[in-house]
């Protein structure tokens, strides 16, 4: 890897790859500028792994930048169109306050799009604004910059600038823009957009860009658009495994959310659960449950099938061989997340082989912790530095005791030695989460109070989250019970 002594250009780098597919896939227009942009957060890591000199960015200019007021010489600023399966269903979408600025070539010889979230109005705004809020875009920042160091595919979060402006919602609230990182946004949704609206060669056209973008470093493979629909809905189950084994409810997953990529993408009305329910969902929106904890895997197949129907066209020129070929990967779909969720379960209960009644004994444990309302995360930490608080009722009852020796004895079957086993269980088990009392602490306080040390706070807790140091112990105590049940709200 080239170091960025080596990198022959510091600051921003773009190319515009997507803006050479054909002119339906996006519309070029500028952001529209703001007020008095103010720098409110900066994240200096992803900045120098990007190439840039974290003082370019957080110059007046760069800062002009990240408010969408300028915009550097080499981008080519667009909104992207898509469509999507929104709670079941379809319709057009797009970037409605967002514009993808250009790709950057990073230093690593990686490509990630640089998009303005909250820049304006597009021509996919429908009613809205264009703009975003500050809480929800600092929510983001923090959500998916803790996802990325647990380990989980994400989005990333370089800045937030405050607009100086007020957006409407239900009430007058400080506008922002977020500056969003991502692998690619190419969507479900984009390929739903092509096979709906645009001719076989468009669709062609993205799935080999697609293609060359994500996964040209595979081998040939004989039909690309299968091996496309193989990739994808190989990286989902991966991703989504991990969404569970985090306790990570994304509450959104309709089909312009679930990207090609495998990164995690929209954190609107997202939020990791507490006590262990699949039943567990926190978006207001979402009155039937459609996107629960425990129905994330089956949504992940859903989505993957109307992957799979944007690409037939592509998959084979015989109708009915094109579905038999999609049916195939739709349907290995859930067994390939299954193994991907087990052998995570595996590793947070410190375990390195295979024994075919693993399976009940996580099921057992995840049974009880359901019966007794025990938090999710603090009884794998719990499990992790061995210590069982007697005054939670999972470790109080005969079954716990029971089952630990269940465990113990499974421990006993393998060759891995016990401080190996241990380690492999602190990699798996976070320490701490961005609970949602955490989060929403320290949000009050910067959007209140313009007070952002809380949140600085919680960012350097939440950047290793496996670290088990002292000071994250604070932030695994759990707050009294809520008198009303969290809820979240997206689009804000
Ligand atoms: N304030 C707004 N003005 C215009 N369009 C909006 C606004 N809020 C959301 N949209 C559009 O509504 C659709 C669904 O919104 P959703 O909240 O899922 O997306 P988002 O958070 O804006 O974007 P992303 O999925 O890129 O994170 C998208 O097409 C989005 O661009």
């Amino acid at each position: 890897m080239k170091t960025n002594n080596e990198f022959p250009h510091q600051g921003w780098n773009l190319d515009n790859s997507y803006a050479r597919l054909p002119e339906s896939f996006f519309t070029q227009l500028t952001p529209s500028p703001v007020s008095s942009p103010e720098l409110v957060i900066f994240n200096d890591s992803l900045a120098s792994a990007l190439g840039f000199q974290s003082k370019e960015l957080q110059s007046k200019e760069g800062i002009e930048i990240f408010a969408g007021n300028k915009m550097p010489e080499t981008a080519y600023p667009l909104a992207q169109a898509y469509a999507g399966h929104q709670f079941g269903h379809f319709t057009m979408l797009g970037d409605g306050r967002a514009l993808l600025i250009g790709e950057q070539l990073t230093p690593a010889g990686e490509r990630v799009d640089i998009q303005l979230k909250g820049s304006g109005r597009t021509p996919f705004s429908r009613g809205g604004d264009g703009r975003a809020a500050l809480g929800p875009m600092l929510r983001e920042y923090v959500i998916s910059e803790a996802m990325h160091a647990l380990g989980i595919p994400t989005t990333r979060s370089l800045a937030v600038v405050a607009t100086g402006e007020v957006v409407y919602r239900e009430t007058e609230l400080p506008g922002a823009v977020l500056t969003r990182v991502a692998a690619s946004h190419l969507r479900v949704g984009t390929f739903q957009y092509a096979a709906r609206w645009g001719s076989k060669k468009d669709l062609q056209a993205l799935a080999d860009y697609a293609w060359d973008r994500h996964f040209s470093d595979l081998p040939a493979v004989q039909n690309r658009y299968l091996s496309l629909l193989q990739q994808v809905a190989a990286r989902q189950a991966q991703l989504i495994a991990k969404w569970q084994l985090a306790g990570f409810i994304h509450g959104v997953m309709n089909t312009d959310n679930m990207t090609i990529s495998g990164e995690t993408i929209d954190y609107g009305p997202c939020a990791f659960m507490d006590t262990f329910d699949p039943k567990t969902v926190f978006s207001s929106i979402d009155v039937q449950g459609r996107y629960a904890y425990g129905n994330q895997p089956r949504i992940g197949e859903w989505n993957l099938a109307r992957f799979a129907e944007a690409l037939l066209p592509l998959l084979d020129d015989d109708e009915q061989a094109a579905v038999d070929q999609a049916q195939d990967v739709i349907s290995n779909f859930a067994s390939q997340f299954r193994q991907e969720w087990l052998n995570g379960m595996r590793a947070k209960l410190g375990i390195t082989n295979e024994e075919k009644q693993d399976i009940s004994l996580v099921e057992d444990l995840l049974g009880m912790m359901q019966q007794e309302k025990a938090d999710y995360t603090n009884t794998f930490r719990a499990l992790t530095l061995g210590e069982y608080p007697a005054d939670t009722a999972l470790f109080a009852g005969s079954a716990f005791k029971q089952w630990e020796e269940r465990w113990q004895s499974r421990l006993g079957r393998q060759t891995c030695p016990e401080a190996e086993s241990k380690q492999l269980m602190k990699r798996h088990n976070p320490a701490i989460i961005p609970r949602n009392h955490l989060v929403e602490e320290a949000l009050a306080a910067a959007v209140d109070h313009g007070d952002y040390d809380v949140l600085h706070r919680l960012l350097a807790a939440l950047a290793d989250p496996y670290a088990y140091s002292p000071e994250q112990t604070a932030y695994a105590v759990l707050p009294p019970p809520p008198s009303q049940p969290y809820q979240t709200y997206c689009g804000t």
